[in-house]
């Protein structure tokens, strides 16, 4: 089996890398120079250059707040690259496998977790951009694919949550962090683990994909805090007293029953796999 991975430098790609190479794959991957994605041709060249099997896109324009005002750039990427991917896989009969958000979703659900069945409606420019290139994908007749959502995903690398917190803390006599946004943190180990059950099992459509239980970003931190032994005061805060450009949703944590029943598995906790990754 062939893989080619899109958007070589970031954390999930990273763990796939990591993966595959354990495994003895074989598999070729670009970085966003190498190979953008929101340009077709070149897309189209590096498909049928290599002709893989399974196509990973792990690229993606993920700076929250300034999507706002660089929208353009966020659709580029994760609606017309989804796109051209799409065209490609189709051209080259490959399976394709993209990653999407919790952000797709407004946030207001009051009894329960988000399902896949629940109605989308994002409140910012990159859930917006997100949910377009799911859309591309869902629209078409083509059914080589899998879709993941996922959410507050950490691993190797700095555009996430951990990493920010463990700067901010260098730098700052206490924190404040947001009690009133609520998701689940999930680890790209998690992810790429079952994403590569889900090819070996033929799994097609779209998924939530996250660790399980939910957090606030406080909970989050503190326990991050804990694994880390570090002693540092955190102060609970509404999220409103950032102002951030982007709207969040409060709470967007999704369920992932579906794809452990239909996979026959046990997902760890997000404060379980925070202790296995942390201290490893
Ligand atoms: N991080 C998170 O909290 C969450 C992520 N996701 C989704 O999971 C997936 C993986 O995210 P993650 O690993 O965290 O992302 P990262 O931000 O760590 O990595 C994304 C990579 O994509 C590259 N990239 C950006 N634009 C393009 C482009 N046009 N063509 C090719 N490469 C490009 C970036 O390169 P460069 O930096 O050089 O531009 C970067 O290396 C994405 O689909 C993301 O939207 C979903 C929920 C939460
Ligand atoms: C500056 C600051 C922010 N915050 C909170 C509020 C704010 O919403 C949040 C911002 O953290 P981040 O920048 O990691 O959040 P954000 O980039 O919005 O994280 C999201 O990224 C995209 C890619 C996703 O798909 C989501 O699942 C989610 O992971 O942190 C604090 O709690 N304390 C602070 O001092």
């Amino acid at each position: 089996m062939k893989y080619l991975i899109l958007g070589k430098d970031g954390q999930l790609s990273r763990e796939f890398i990591k993966k595959l190479e354990n495994k003895k794959e074989n598999f070729k991957a670009f970085n966003h120079k190498e190979c953008d994605i929101s340009d077709l041709n070149k897309v189209l060249q590096v498909v049928d250059d290599y002709k893989p099997d399974i196509i990973l896109n792990c690229a993606a324009y993920n700076l929250v707040d300034l999507a706002e005002k660089n929208f353009f750039d966020a659709y580029k990427t994760n609606a017309l690259g989804v796109k051209n991917l799409l065209l490609a896989s189709e051209k080259q009969n490959a399976f394709l496998i993209t990653y999407s958000t919790d952000y797709v979703f407004d946030g207001t659900k009051e009894n329960g977790l988000y399902t896949e069945e629940d109605e989308t409606n994002p409140l910012n420019e990159y859930g917006k951009s997100k949910l377009t290139g799911e859309k591309w994908i869902l629209e078409s007749s083509y059914e080589k694919f899998l879709i993941f959502r996922t959410s507050w995903v950490y691993g190797e690398g700095k555009q996430n949550f951990i990493y920010k917190l463990l700067q901010w803390a260098k730098n700052n006599e206490y924190l404040k962090i947001a009690y009133d946004e609520i998701s689940v943190p999930t680890s790209t180990k998690t992810i790429v683990e079952i994403t590569l059950k889900a090819i070996e099992n033929r799994l097609t459509g779209l998924y939530h994909l996250t660790n399980s239980g939910y957090a606030s970003r406080y909970e989050w931190a503190k326990k991050v805090f804990d694994i880390k032994n570090i002693n540092k005061f955190i102060k609970p805060v509404s999220s409103e007293i950032f102002n951030l450009p982007a709207k969040r949703p409060k709470f967007s944590a999704m369920s992932n029953e579906k794809i452990k029943y239909l996979l026959n598995i046990e997902i760890k906790n997000w404060e379980e796999e925070l202790e296995e990754v942390l201290v490893l």
